[in-house]
């Protein structure tokens, strides 16, 4: 499995050219590493190219520093986009991967035919709160909030009907590195893009959780309406939406993918 250095890290990805004309990029969230997009990737192979990247300090991507912001992860994915010589892509990231792609459609429209930004929020959560989850880690270890992580990521019905599924992110939660996780949590809260989203042009979907407390349809309205170009979907599912619901998560991103035009002058069914 290849890494690429990007920015003195390595940057752990994959990318399967499969013949199709484009290429989406899919980027994790906090605490996830890429194969949260297993389920999702499964039914989008026959349709678009595949790269996924392990996110700065998390998974097999490494970490030199103590701290990273989005703007700098939003500079990972161009320049691993320069390094493997590709154009102009789909752009799809959940939670921090959703910051990630807020960044990317303000600062490099023309690299991007359409984002999918999920889960996610102008700004998530306050200061306090990524303060106090910051020194519960450095203190206690990840492991401390795991039982926390398992109930803002999964409703109660997906942990119960899926629990081999929830404990296989888990366990990659608690082999994240903890300078990565650190690093980004900060990189998360700091992140603000409430009075930049009418700089972000490039056609936009926003994907909710109905269910989902950290990033609510709230605010997923909030994006919607700040971004010119944008639709608003929600699913029925928490925090992970991609892995609680692939296949209508996955109908979404192929529709916005190949419905040319502007979502905003569509009619979805
Ligand atoms: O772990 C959480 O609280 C959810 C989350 C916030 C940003 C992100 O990427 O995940």
């Amino acid at each position: 499995m290849p890494t690429i250095k990007i920015a003195g890290n390595d940057c752990f990805y994959t990318y399967e050219e499969l013949g199709h004309d484009d290429t989406i990029v899919f980027s994790n969230s906090l605490g996830t590493d890429l194969s949260m997009w297993d389920p999702v990737v499964q039914l989008l192979r026959q349709h678009l190219n595949i790269l996924r990247y392990d996110t700065r300090g998390h998974g097999q991507s490494t970490i030199s520093s103590d701290t990273v912001t989005i703007a700098e992860l939003g500079q990972d994915v161009i320049a691993l986009l320069d390094l493997l010589g590709i154009g102009k892509v789909y752009f799809c990231g959940l939670s921090m991967g959703g910051l990630i792609g807020q960044w990317l459609g303000i600062h490099h429209p023309e690299r991007f035919k359409k984002i999918i930004v999920a889960n996610t929020a102008a700004k998530i959560g306050t200061a306090e709160g990524w303060n106090a989850r910051i020194a519960q880690v450095r203190e206690h270890g990840l492991e401390s909030i795991l039982q926390g992580t398992a109930e803002r990521w999964f409703t109660p019905a997906f942990r119960e009907a899926h629990p081999e599924v929830v404990e296989a992110v888990l366990e990659k939660f608690c082999h994240t590195s903890l300078q990565g996780y650190i690093a980004n949590c900060a990189a998360v809260r700091d992140a603000d893009f409430r009075k930049e989203l009418p700089k972000l042009k490039v056609p936009t979907l926003v994907i909710s959780g109905t269910a989902d407390e950290v990033t609510t349809p709230v605010d997923g309205e909030f994006l919607a309406g700040g971004i010119p170009r944008s639709r608003h979907v929600q699913l029925e599912a928490n925090h992970l939406s991609s892995m609680e619901l692939p296949a209508e998560f996955a109908k979404n991103v192929l529709y916005a993918a190949k419905n040319e035009g502007d979502f905003y002058l569509q009619i979805y069914n």
